[in-house]
């Protein structure tokens, strides 16, 4: 079930990689390297430790070219490996952890961090990955022995690990039925925000990874259905594409040289969606990259200014919008939003502004255990500065959409209520729910789109949910004394 990595996670590293690997903390790479399998281990506890105990996201640790130096030392299968062990134990983090507890009969040592990842990380390859399961056992055995700092705990990561190799199917069962655990502070948030009973229905859509949804070009879409059976899709009510299975290689698809289609959630698309006709207007696209709403609005026909701080992600919206032939009517400026001085207003503003990303967490299971309610309020009080700014470049008679993939009210609702409040040469233009066919309760009393993983029922966890997101409309109906 769930995940599927290299079976073994067979490891080809080279002597000279591995003596490069080795580390200052004792913990030697290299001893071990005739193990096949063993550096990829070793690694994934490294990085599950620098995300759980350091808040460092595994975004960042697993970057192909700026990722952590342990991880660009393994060959392409194995980091294929360390990537699906981590997102199984961040995703399950608190059931696995649970399994732990429950096994031990007692708490393990105050420090013990090293050992609990060596335990999670095993239990995630014996329970969610295709990994044989003595394999995933013996590594961890040896990982622990080989630590000073776990040594000592050997003998019981072998205890653990063997006895939940055969009792899996009951563990398996026992996680489906035990309510989730997920970081005290975000299970707390999402009940406050959504009550009980949604809060428990986002949380069991956060234990599946996210489908791959597809934006057709508007030149496609009348041939949605031939697409979807090209490949292996569904067409959902909001005009999405949805993969069936999850193990794509993206690139290889067909239609995505020709730049038919790009990536982006259901919920992801809907923002942009939100202008109505922009054929023909000037459009300003504020933090762009990598540019998912940039392609909508081009698209749209709009004249498109793209700007985003980030010159790096601003370089992969460019390929991007080269590659969807979407360049022409595009002009992208690598500059702070709040230094941006444009020519003339716009008659259409997107702020896709940067949040807490706690609406991806079906992608990013990494995110509750990085971020924190601080973080949360530090974004809210900055999208409230940038929606301020956004607003000066908006033309009479214009419209501005904020939006973000935050799951938190903070950064959302009452970011656009006060700013509606303070602003009242704008008129808040409701989202209606004819503009979101299918998603049922997506639309607030206030006239916001409210999605969080929740909606988008298609029966099976499998195939259903979206990202959470959020979006609010104004339109300019005066000029500010
Ligand atoms: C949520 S992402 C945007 C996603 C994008 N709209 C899309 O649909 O693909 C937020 C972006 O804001 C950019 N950003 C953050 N602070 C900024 C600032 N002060 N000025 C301009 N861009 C900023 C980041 O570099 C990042 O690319």
């Amino acid at each position: 079930m769930g995940l599927s990595a290299p079976r073994g996670g067979q490891s080809r590293n080279s002597p000279s990689r591995v003596k490069k690997a080795e580390t200052k903390t004792g913990v030697s790479f290299a001893r071990s390297a005739a193990k096949p399998g063993l550096i990829a281990r070793k690694t994934a506890h490294r990085l599950l430790g620098a995300i759980l105990d350091a808040g460092t996201s595994m975004d960042g640790l697993t970057d192909e070219n700026h990722g952590h130096p342990h991880y660009l030392a393994l060959d392409v299968r194995d980091r294929a490996l360390v990537r699906a062990i981590l997102l199984s134990a961040l995703r399950h983090h608190g059931d696995l952890s649970a399994i732990v507890d429950g096994f031990m009969g007692k708490p393990l040592p105050a420090g013990a961090s090293p050992v609990r990842h060596i335990l999670v990380a095993g239990l995630a390859q014996i329970l969610f990955l295709d990994v044989p399961d003595h394999s995933a056992a013996d590594l961890a055995v040896t990982a622990a022995n080989d630590d000073p700092r776990t040594r000592r705990f050997g003998k019981l990561v072998n205890a653990l690990l063997r006895r939940a190799s055969r009792e899996k199917d009951e563990l398996i069962a026992g996680i489906r039925e035990r309510p989730r655990r997920s970081p005290p502070w975000f299970a707390q948030r999402l009940e406050t925000i959504y009550g009980q009973e949604t809060a428990a229905a986002i949380d069991a859509r956060h234990r599946i990874e996210a489908p791959i949804d597809i934006t057709l070009k508007r030149s496609e879409q009348r041939q949605a259905g031939r697409w979807a059976e090209r490949l292996g899709a569904v067409v959902l009510s909001t005009g999405t594409l949805r993969l069936e299975g999850r193990s794509h290689d993206v690139a290889s698809l067909s239609g995505y040289t020709e730049g038919a289609w790009w990536v982006q959630d259901a919920a992801a698309a809907i923002p942009a969606r939100l202008f109505g006709d922009i054929s023909g207007k000037r459009a300003l696209d504020l933090c762009a990259a990598p540019g998912g709403k940039t392609a909508q609005l081009a698209d749209g026909g709009a004249q498109v200014t793209a700007l985003d701080a980030s010159n790096s992600r601003l370089k992969r919206l460019r390929e991007n919008m080269s590659r969807l032939k979407l360049a022409d009517a595009l002009e992208t400026v690598a500059s702070d939003l709040f230094a941006f001085r444009p020519d003339a207003p716009f008659e259409n503003v997107l702020l896709d502004a940067p949040c807490s990303s706690t609406g991806t967490v079906r992608r990013h299971p990494d995110v509750p255990f990085t971020k924190s309610m601080a973080n949360v309020e530090k974004l809210a009080s900055l999208q409230a500065r940038m929606l301020d700014r956004a607003a000066e470049f908006v033309a009479p008679g214009g419209m501005i959409i904020f939006s973000n993939c935050s799951l938190d009210s903070l950064e959302g609702e009452d970011v656009a209520s006060a700013f509606a409040e303070s602003h009242p040469e704008f008129e808040s233009v409701p989202v209606l729910p004819e503009e979101t066919p299918g998603l049922s309760g997506s639309t607030t009393r206030h006239g916001f789109l409210r999605l969080t993983p929740a909606h988008l029922d298609l029966g099976a966890h499998e195939r259903s949910g979206v990202d959470g997101f959020f979006a609010a409309r104004f339109r300019r109906i005066s000029v500010p004394s």
